[in-house]
């Protein structure tokens, strides 16, 4: 699917089909903590890169699920909680209330102390919002994230790249596993994407199957 289409399911799924947005960013975190509990051990720390938009509001999502899981888990938050808005800011929010640790990176310095070689990295820091190539702290973010050991895990999409053309930016998070909402996403299938997707799970998010049709998705 394009950028523009999955956006649209998002928005007709919560507006003609009276799902809330906070629902279904619960599904898809839900949906993504099971292939995360399934691809790594019991014992890997989990650290979410979350960003300032609804990819990071999945991150919240998934570090509840999986402390419920008994997983240790650590968010890594790129913008001060105060900024979310909307399904992201009740999620971190309600993460926050749960006592989950979530640190605010403010400077490239701090983000370097932060992403200790957690044995497993979410990248939650840009989804279908993103315009344009990784800026600032994401862009310092996605290079530590490369660069440290471990198993990488991809929201969505990597953050880097680019939803509908596959184009891979020179700041891209390289993903062990991308688990994608909905459907598949267009630029996936250029080859050049192939280098930084890694193995590609879908996770539906509980739109109603006439709505997937109607995007010939199902
Ligand atoms: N309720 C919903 O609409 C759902 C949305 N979902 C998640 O929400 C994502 C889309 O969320 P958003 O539309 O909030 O957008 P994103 O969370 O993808 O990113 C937007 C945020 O990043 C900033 N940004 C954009 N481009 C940037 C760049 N190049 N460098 C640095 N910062 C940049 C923007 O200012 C904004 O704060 C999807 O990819 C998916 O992960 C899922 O939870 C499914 C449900
Ligand atoms: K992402």
């Amino acid at each position: 699917m394009k950028r523009d289409e999955v956006r649209q399911v998002d928005q007709i799924a919560i507006e003609e089909f009276g799902i809330s947005g906070v629902v279904l960013m619960e599904n898809a975190g839900r949906g993504a903590t099971d292939w995360i509990l399934k691809k790594t051990s019991p014992e890997t720390p989990v650290g979410l890169l979350c960003g300032g938009g609804n990819n990071g509001g999945d991150g919240y999502v998934i570090a509840r699920h999986l402390e419920l899981a008994g997983r240790a888990v650590r968010v890594i938050s790129m913008a001060e909680l105060d900024v979310l808005k909307g399904d992201a800011a009740a999620n971190a929010a309600i993460a926050s209330k749960s006592g989950i640790q979530i640190e605010v990176a403010r400077s490239e310095a701090e983000l370097e102390d932060l992403i200790r070689p957690s044995d497993c990295l979410v990248d939650c820091l840009l989804g279908t919002g993103a315009t344009g190539e990784p800026r600032g702290l994401y862009a310092t973010a996605v290079q530590l994230a490369n660069d440290t050991p471990g198993y990488r895990v991809a929201i969505d999409l990597p953050t880097g790249l680019d939803c509908d053309s596959g184009e891979v930016s020179e700041t891209t998070f390289r993903a062990d596993l991308t688990l994608t909402f909905v459907a598949a996403k267009a630029g996936f299938s250029n080859p050049a994407a192939a280098g930084v997707i890694g193995e590609v799970q879908v996770v539906g998010i509980g739109a109603p199957k006439c709505l997937l049709e109607q995007f010939g998705v199902f």
